[in-house]
């Protein structure tokens, strides 16, 4: 784990042997004891450089291991070892040094880095703080500021910004090992002293105390409830203001606490489950590992309204050429001046040139005749849709996979419009959708493997979290949502304000109340998808049978607000009102409160006290229950998928990762238990039912997360 050379006859070199990202684990830390061991009592070894192999230093502690009885050699004491060596230690940093990685470095005496290196101390991200010694060593090393902006945020920094911090001595185009090999024989028997970072003291910094309380409030703001981000601020703060040792016993007492936390859990298992999504699989068999994508050179995007941009901006920065199809000429003048404003910001914040010549544009359809895959992004209309589809059939050259940008429609009817319909699938961005890291890639029962697989590698190579789902009417993050919504309507006609309901969705974690989601997203947008199914009815009607709709409970309430012409942010009134339309800031609107007085008098609700552990059940375990639906209709192949769509896309808190992780966390007889409770006052409501996967599993004992696939088709084999 740990393999031991001499080289140019005195340099002792220490290769880490950990695929794919040579983490510490218990084997790993004992080779690393016993190499060093062995190079410092070899009297012909002068210097020492430790290096990764496969081109990567080090991704840190194994994460695997958090969860079982840690054994082996501690970090802490194996990086003491080396820092107080008498001979002196350099890290030779390819590919990634992060977390402990990185902090194995920084008891190195020197470190050299590949010009495309990145080092980072992303503990914050896994629940935790940089505890073998990090947030002592790295402040003392690059000063409070830095280290706190660093340690807080987890973000990695590229090679040339870390020597420009002081984190590195040198930066190398050339191969890391044979520099560091040079250098370590330039600095042989060189005092040490100065190059012992835990020795030196915390560079001075005025005003320490504001600059702590400054960074404390923007960190308590952003991490919404993460308790990690505040014990790294205080962990740093015990390096600037404590000798080292007793840093050093603060940042074990912050780790003590942080380590064996609900929300470390819920982050790692969140690390987890976004590479586990890539390993996608089809309810016909077809998976991941056996279904490999189609070379993509050339992509076209139909319809370049706001979806239809950021769609052809993402396909763009991933290095291909873009046919850009917009009928209307002053629509298509308008994208044009939007897509490569956006392609020139994206290219300056990334330093690189923009990619404005990879984007032709067209007004004709016939363009798009040479491309590999295209992607309709028209108006939300299955007509329309269905007449594009048609003509791109009879347009695109053979092979070419046809993509449908659609949050609800059926993928499946699309399909079966085409001459090909295993070339069709559902990718269903998010707006904006350059921005947003979510992307869900629907398949229906007819569409290819490869297919899924070429829209799922793309969505990889656009830098999204891409989740494959089957079809359904809102696939699964929008099917999700639909309950957990109208819970939040039924709150309002019993007695809730949009405020309250905000407060505690907000106080859980979330980014955004419901309600200020969809004054954001536009209250108009569900309205045209009630009128679609029928559920819309005149204003004057009263009493309960008109909150009766299609055989179940309904509120009209959102479509009493759109009726006022209240359709959110971009008409300066929704649930809330604007001092403008389209600006940002929420204000309580006196109007909605005697509005929804009203309309409790009108139809003969009194209003009653509702508490934010109502509002919590009722709306998180409306929606955890249609979770279990999903599942146990095979829509999503597993929790992780529905949790990574979940916190990437719907603004659920990270730190308690996602619905289905943190039903588990609950306990799923409890959720049972406050759902058949629920459903009892209220036996008009279907989506308060509880699902029967749910049942099930609390029938057969609960069984953790990661043991529900097997007990899904364990079930499903004995029905
Ligand atoms: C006392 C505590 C001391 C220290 C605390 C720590 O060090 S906590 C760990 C801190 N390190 C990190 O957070 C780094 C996590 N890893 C990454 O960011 C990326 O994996 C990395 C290293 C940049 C490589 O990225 P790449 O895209 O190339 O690969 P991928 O992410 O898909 O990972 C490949 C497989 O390696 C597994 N893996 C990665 N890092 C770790 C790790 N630290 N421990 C265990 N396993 C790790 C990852 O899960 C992938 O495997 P898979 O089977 O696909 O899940």
């Amino acid at each position: 784990m740990a393999e031991y050379n001499l080289v140019s006859e005195c340099v002792g070199l220490i290769t880490l042997r950990n695929p794919p990202v040579n983490a510490l684990s218990a084997a790993v830390r004992q080779g690393i004891v016993d190499t060093v061991q062995r190079a410092l009592s070899d009297p012909n070894v002068k210097s020492v450089v430790i290096c990764g192999q496969n081109g990567i230093f080090c991704g840190g502690a194994d994460i695997k291991e958090f969860g079982s009885n840690m054994t082996g050699p501690p970090l802490i004491p194996m990086i003491h070892a080396i820092e107080s060596a008498n001979k002196p230690v350099v890290a030779a940093i390819e590919g990634s040094a992060l977390g402990g990685g990185l902090e194995l470095a920084l008891g190195c005496h020197y470190r050299i880095a590949h010009s495309k290196a990145r080092l980072g101390l992303p503990e914050v991200t896994l629940g935790l703080l940089p505890a073998a010694g990090g947030s002592q060593r790295l402040p003392r090393l690059i000063g409070v500021p830095a280290a706190l902006n660093l340690i807080t945020t987890g973000r990695h920094v590229t090679a040339a910004e870390a020597l420009q911090l002081g984190i590195v001595d040198q930066v190398t185009d050339h191969n890391t090992v044979d520099a560091a090999v040079k250098f370590a024989l330039s600095v042989a028997g060189r005092s040490l002293g100065p190059r012992r970072i835990s020795a030196h003291p915390c560079p001075q910094q005025p005003d320490l105390d504001a600059l702590f309380e400054e960074v404390m409030q923007k960190v308590r703001q952003s991490a919404r409830g993460a308790i990690a981000p505040i014990a790294c601020v205080q962990a740093v703060r015990a390096a600037a203001t404590l000798p080292y040792a007793q840093g050093m016993e603060r940042e074990r007492e912050l780790m003590a606490t942080l380590f064996t936390s609900g929300q470390a859990r819920a982050l790692q298992y969140c690390f987890f489950a976004e590479r586990a999504v890539g390993r996608w699989r089809m309810p016909s068999g077809a998976r991941w590992d056996t279904s490999k994508p189609r070379p993509l050179h050339k992509a076209a995007v139909i319809g370049l309204g706001i979806m239809g941009r950021g769609i052809t901006v993402a396909l763009a920065q991933t290095g291909l050429s873009v046919i850009a199809v917009e009928t209307q000429e002053k629509q298509l003048m308008e994208a044009k001046q939007a897509i490569s404003g956006m392609l020139e910001r994206g290219a300056k914040r990334r330093g690189v040139a923009p990619a404005l010549d990879r984007v032709i544009y067209s007004q004709n359809i016939q363009a798009v005749a040479d491309v590999d895959l295209v992607i309709e992004a028209v108006f939300e209309d299955i007509a329309l849709k269905t007449k594009v589809f048609q003509q791109l059939s009879a347009v695109c050259k053979p092979g070419t996979l046809l993509c449908t940008n659609t949050s609800a429609l059926d993928v499946d009817q699309l399909a079966s419009e085409t001459p090909n319909p295993e070339l069709v699938v559902g990718m269903h961005f998010f707006a904006p959708a350059h921005v947003m890291k979510l992307l869900e890639v629907v398949y229906g029962p007819r569409s290819s493997p490869q297919a899924v697989a070429t829209a799922m590698q793309l969505g990889k190579k656009m830098g999204k979290a891409s989740v494959a789902v089957g079809n359904c009417r809102g696939f699964v993050g929008n099917r999700m949502l639909k309950p957990y919504i109208e819970e939040a309507f039924f709150l309002l006609e019993e007695g809730a304000t949009p405020e309250l309901v905000d407060q505690a969705l907000e106080e859980f974690g979330f980014a955004m109340g419901v309600f200020r989601m969809s004054d954001l997203s536009g209250l108009d947008v569900g309205w045209r998808i009630r009128k679609g199914d029928g559920l819309v009815e005149p204003s004057t009607a009263s009493g309960r049978s008109t909150r009766i709709r299609q055989g179940r409970r309904y509120s009209p309430l959102g479509d009493l607000l759109c009726e006022e012409g209240r359709f959110g942010q971009k008409t300066g009134r929704g649930w809330y009102q604007y001092d403008k339309p389209g600006s940002r800031v929420a204000r309580s609107d006196p109007w909605l409160h005697s509005f929804l007085g009203a309309y409790r008098a009108q139809h003969g609700l009194v209003a009653r006290r509702i508490d934010h552990q109502e509002v919590l059940e009722r709306c998180l375990y409306a929606l955890i229950n249609e979770g279990f639906h999903i599942l146990d209709d095979g829509i999503a192949a597993g929790p992780e998928d529905i949790d990574v769509i979940y916190v990437s896309g719907y603004g659920w808190p990270r730190h308690r990762g996602g619905p289905m992780f943190y039903a588990n966390m609950v306990g799923l007889a409890k959720v049972l238990e406050r759902l058949e409770h629920y459903q009892q006052l209220h036996p008009e409501v279907p989506h308060l039912q509880p699902s029967s996967l749910l049942r099930r599993l609390v029938a057969s004992g609960s069984p953790p997360i990661h043991k529900w696939g097997e007990a899904i088709k364990k079930l499903h084999s004995q029905l």
